[in-house]
């Protein structure tokens, strides 16, 4: 069976340049949900790397074939499978990325299944919340390890990743890791572990406050009387217009917001109800609730589904 991939490629080939450190990797995806599909969209769309450089595991045979339709990749049941597909083998070597893209509650039953089984060249980069550097490499006996936390407008090449290295991983595999997450957005490393939970509660669970607020605007919209398509263009479009502005301008988001705000005026009348109703309270609150989480699932003995079900 030949597979075709219906997959539209947006910019001229980064394969052919020889300065892509990717040019000659290989990729496993180890679980294959949405954001391992944001990362493998975000690859070939930005051709740094071709269908054949990349296999993934999936439980499921209906993700299987998803995938495989969709992006012209192999996609296979076995985690193992997967990993040896990144192999150097007297046939050839290769520079190989294992991402590690399952559920916090399964890393256990990926770290069973792989023990041991890296080739000491291989690189693991995992985007698993909460897992910390130091557990994925004792677990897996294997020192190279890159812990990144990206978010989902990834899946539109517009995402923020923030992530730091083991230092065993080297300056080339480092290159590799700079250029994956590029195809994803806005990349940016730190030396300290402690500012990947950071960055999780922050810009990786930073979608689901944006588009709560957003949801509740749009809402707002409908309730003065305005129809839903039309209260979500104008909510969007000030979101959006209202980012690129801070972006632009760069002004401090106070001076930006007094520029709207009139003396005795709507936003004055506005800026009291929420102050009031302590808007800015609940965001930090949250912010940190989800931190005290992303800190959680780290825990070892959180890692467990068994912890996790008494958890819910
Ligand atoms: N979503 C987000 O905004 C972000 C998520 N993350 C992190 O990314 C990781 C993945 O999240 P996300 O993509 O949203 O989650 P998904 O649930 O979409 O993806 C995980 C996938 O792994 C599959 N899976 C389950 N068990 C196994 C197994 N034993 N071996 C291989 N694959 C398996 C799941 O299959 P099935 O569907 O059948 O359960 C699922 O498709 C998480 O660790 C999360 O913390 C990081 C940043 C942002
Ligand atoms: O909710 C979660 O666990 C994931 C991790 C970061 C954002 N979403």
């Amino acid at each position: 069976m030949s597979i075709t991939s219906g997959f539209e490629l947006e910019t001229a080939s980064e394969l052919e340049r020889s300065d892509n450190p990717l040019r000659n990797a290989r990729l496993s995806f180890i679980g294959c949900g949405v954001m391992a599909e944001a990362i493998i969209a975000g690859l070939l769309r930005r051709r740094l790397v071709t269908p054949d450089q990349i296999i993934g595991s999936h439980p499921r045979q209906a993700r299987r074939d998803e995938l495989a339709a969709k992006y012209a990749i192999r996609v296979v049941e076995s985690n193992r499978d997967a990993v040896s597909f990144g192999r150097s083998t007297d046939q050839g070597r290769f520079s190989s990325i294992v991402v590690l893209a399952v559920k916090p509650q399964r890393l256990n039953l990926i770290f069973e299944e792989l023990r041991g089984r890296l080739q000491e060249e291989q690189l693991v980069l995992s985007i698993i919340a909460g897992a910390r550097m130091e557990t994925i490499a004792r677990e897996l006996l294997h020192p190279a390890v890159v812990r990144t936390m990206p978010n989902t407008p990834a899946q539109i090449g517009q995402g923020m990743t923030v992530w730091t290295a083991t230092p065993q991983v080297t300056d080339a595999q480092r290159d590799q890791v700079r250029a994956l997450l590029g195809a994803l957005g806005k990349e940016m490393y730190v030396e300290e572990e402690r500012m990947i939970d950071m960055a999780t509660a922050l810009s990786a669970t930073g979608p689901t406050y944006i588009f709560l607020v957003m949801e509740a605007l749009i809402d707002a919209g409908v309730h003065l009387g305005f129809s839903r398509r039309m209260a979500q263009e104008l909510v969007l479009q000030t979101m959006l217009g209202s980012v690129l502005f801070a972006q632009e301008s760069h002004k401090h988001p106070a001076e930006l917001r007094n520029m709207v705000t009139s003396p005795g005026g709507t936003s004055a009348e506005a800026i009291y109800q929420m102050e009031k109703g302590s808007l800015r309270t609940v965001l930090s609150k949250a912010v940190w609730a989800a931190y005290q989480r992303a800190v959680a699932l780290g825990r070892a003995e959180k890692n467990s589904p068994k912890s996790e079900e008494h958890n819910s």
